[in-house]
């Protein structure tokens, strides 16, 4: 018994996910896919993860814990944790070049995660049924192949780009939409350029 819901085992008839023929390649940076992200941008505070894509509809990500990433002295705050699994969780719709958020995230805590540590972790869509995308992810510390420190599974609902231009505020969006680099409006609303 897992304990975990049963709304993340994907429904009969899910399908395979399919990686987008112009995907990145495996070993490729993906870059931040918009500047002023909290997972993936540049800001002080911030995760700055760094996102590799991998083979199929997987991919690779890099997390550095420091000193503004603590909860109790000296270890990464798990709401943290939980943050860097949905960062690169939510990279993998690049992949597939679909728009989609967090519907639901189960993160098990199985190691303390000290300050100073890098977090290797490693995610990949394991189903998909109409709007719904089924993923995992690993976080793994003392190397790409050392044990596993964090684990989640997800589900990622699909939808439009209506849902940030409805839902975010203007300032944000209207800046985002005005950068002359077309791929980078792409890739904030994560939109099929
Ligand atoms: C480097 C580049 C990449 C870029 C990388 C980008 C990284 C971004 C950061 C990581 C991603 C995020 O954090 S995204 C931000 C956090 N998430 C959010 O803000 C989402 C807030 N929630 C919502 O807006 C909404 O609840 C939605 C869109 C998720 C769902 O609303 P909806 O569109 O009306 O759809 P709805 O009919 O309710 O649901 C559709 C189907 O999904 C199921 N469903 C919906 N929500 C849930 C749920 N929580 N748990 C279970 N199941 C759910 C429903 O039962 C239904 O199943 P069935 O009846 O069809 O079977």
């Amino acid at each position: 018994m897992s304990g975990r819901t049963t709304v993340l085992k994907p429904p009969e008839g899910a399908m395979a996910p399919v990686r987008h023929p112009d995907a990145p390649a495996p070993g490729e940076l993906l870059g931040a896919h918009y500047d002023q992200c909290f997972g993936c941008g540049e800001q002080s505070g911030g995760l700055r993860l760094r996102v590799r894509a991998g083979e199929g509809v997987g991919l690779t990500a890099e997390f550095t814990v420091d000193a503004a990433h603590q909860g109790a002295p000296g270890l990464a705050h798990g709401g943290v944790l939980t943050a860097a699994l949905d960062e690169t969780l939510g990279s993998l719709n690049w992949l597939q070049r679909v728009i989609a958020v967090t519907g639901r995230l189960e993160t098990d805590f199985v190691r303390p995660v000290p300050v100073g540590t890098v977090l290797h972790l490693e995610a990949r869509v394991t189903a998909v049924h109409g709007r719904k995308i089924y993923c995992a992810a690993t976080g793994r510390i003392g190397g790409p192949e050392g044990p596993v420190a964090v684990r989640a599974e997800a589900l990622f609902i699909e939808v439009r780009v209506d849902h940030f231009i409805k839902n975010g505020r203007s300032e944000e969006i209207n800046a985002a939409l005005a950068d002359p680099d077309q791929v980078k409006v792409a890739r904030a609303f994560e939109v099929n350029p």
